[in-house]
């Protein structure tokens, strides 16, 4: 288990590029499974879940020549199934959420697919009844081994089909998607999530040959055909990177530049900090986070305390719900934190009220924020980081506390941020990993 040495205090200053972002590199790679052909895909983020994932699919035998920093080329033209019954395939995808994503596409190109439960960050109930019931209406039989926790889809072909999910969820969006576009006929998918990660995955798979219809909305159609093309790639810069900065600027009290940020794919997540009162410019495609040393939290127009939730996309993404937290320590006002999706992905504020913090977890899924408006530096101390978020975010609260903090289990941050330590030690920041 390596960990994080953090000497707080220090301002920074500078430019940084966000890297493509991890949750569309998992749903794009595992859509390289749909097709013989060769498929390219750009700047996909040296994060440990993207290399796992890439690890499963060198097993299943799909070729993945890496043709320059970021830039891989992928053809699975000989798969080989039988990969799914062994033990590696076990314990690889186990160890994280993505994996599930190689169902849809396995399924609708072989006609089965198995699959243990799968990983990622332990923050609460994950289900995937969402994925599973939307193949069993595209004409998949399923099978769950409880004992050994194995999910298994068979099906010689798909069939077109209208389905309401029962959540919108991201994962489960995107693996329907990838079993109906080989599907024969019509699917029709209400309550679809919405998120970039879905949108560019749609934008991909028509460029494969795909016919879907609605992309961005919560109602996608889909136009079955029988075979995919190879195509070219690029995925968006990571909006939860672009996110976590910004907080980190504001707590630090520094100013950053946050280059190619794609301005019009990051939804509410600048407002958000802005109704902390942090200073967030547009320059171009830049986003710039103006130095400020004190931010106010808005209150609601009768001047009660304002809540910041997550909610599906257009909503706040829950991945940054933990840096908002973290960012309102030090505002001036109050807010209610309400992380509705997760159930147990805010208890990481008991190592911020070590730190000094002023907070209250009221239950499981809301905390009240008291900001200290920086009448008191947060303290430094020894942490762990649960989950990736909270991770990032007690980073975050290291880098402008007093004193050097140690954060342990950074392989969690690692999952998703790129050499975090490297790259914001190049802004000025003093973090050292051991
Ligand atoms: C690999 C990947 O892409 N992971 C992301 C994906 O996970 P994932 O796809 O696993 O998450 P889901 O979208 O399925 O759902 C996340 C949680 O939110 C709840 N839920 C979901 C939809 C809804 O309308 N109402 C509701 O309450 C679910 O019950 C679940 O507990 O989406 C999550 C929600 O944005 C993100 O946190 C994860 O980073
Ligand atoms: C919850 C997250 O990831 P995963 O779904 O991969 O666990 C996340 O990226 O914040």
């Amino acid at each position: 288990m390596a960990s994080f040495l953090v000497e707080g205090g220090n301002k920074l200053n500078g430019s940084i590029t966000p890297q493509g972002a991890k949750n569309e590199a998992l749903q794009v790679i595992c859509a390289t499974l749909l097709t013989s052909g060769d498929v390219t895909i750009g700047n996909i983020p040296e994060i440990s879940d993207v290399q796992k994932l890439i690890e499963i699919l060198r097993g299943l035998g799909v070729q993945v020549i890496n043709e320059r920093k970021g830039t891989c080329r992928f053809n699975a033209s000989s798969v080989d199934i039988d990969y799914l019954k062994s033990p590696g395939f076990a314990e690889q995808a186990a160890s994280l959420r993505g994996s599930i994503m190689i169902i849809g596409p396995l399924l609708a190109r072989f006609g089965k697919a198995v699959i243990p439960q799968p990983g990622g960050d332990k923050i609460g109930r994950r289900r995937v009844d969402t994925h599973f019931t939307g193949l069993q209406k595209l004409g998949a039989k399923f099978e769950f081994d409880a004992e050994n926790q194995w999910f298994t889809v068979l099906a010689p072909q798909l069939k077109g089909a209208y389905m309401l999910l029962d959540e919108a969820s991201v994962t489960g969006t995107a693996n329907i998607l990838m079993a109906a576009v080989l599907a024969e006929g019509k699917t029709t998918i209400f309550n679809a999530a919405c998120e970039p990660y879905i949108q560019q995955l749609c934008k991909m798979l028509n460029s494969m040959g795909a016919k879907i219809s609605g992309v961005g909305s919560n109602l996608l159609t889909i136009e079955g055909v029988a075979t995919l093309s190879g195509c070219s790639h690029e995925i968006l810069p990571d909006m939860i990177e672009v996110g976590s900065f910004i907080g980190l600027a504001a707590m630090t009290a520094s100013e950053i530049t946050i280059q190619n940020a794609s301005l019009g794919h990051l939804g509410i997540i600048p407002d958000s900090f802005r109704r902390l009162g942090i200073n967030v410019e547009q320059q171009g495609n830049n986003l710039v986070v103006k130095e400020t040393e004190n931010y106010e939290i808005e209150t609601y127009i009768d001047g009660s305390i304002m809540t910041i939730a997550d909610a599906p996309w257009p909503g706040l993404t829950p991945d940054l719900l933990s840096v908002l937290l973290v960012v309102a320590t030090q505002a001036k006002g109050s807010v209610l934190i309400h992380q509705k999706m997760f159930e147990s992905r805010l208890f990481f504020v008991d190592k911020l009220i070590d730190m000094g913090a002023q907070i209250i977890l009221c239950d499981p899924h809301r905390a009240t924020v008291i900001g200290l408006n920086r009448q008191h530096q947060l303290r430094a101390t020894k942490m762990t980081s649960p989950d990736i978020r909270a991770g990032i975010a007690l980073l975050i609260a290291a880098m402008s506390a007093k004193g050097v903090s140690t954060i342990d289990n950074i392989e969690q941050i690692d999952r998703g941020y790129d050499s975090i330590d490297k790259r914001l030690s190049k802004l000025g920041a003093h973090i050292s990993r051991i």
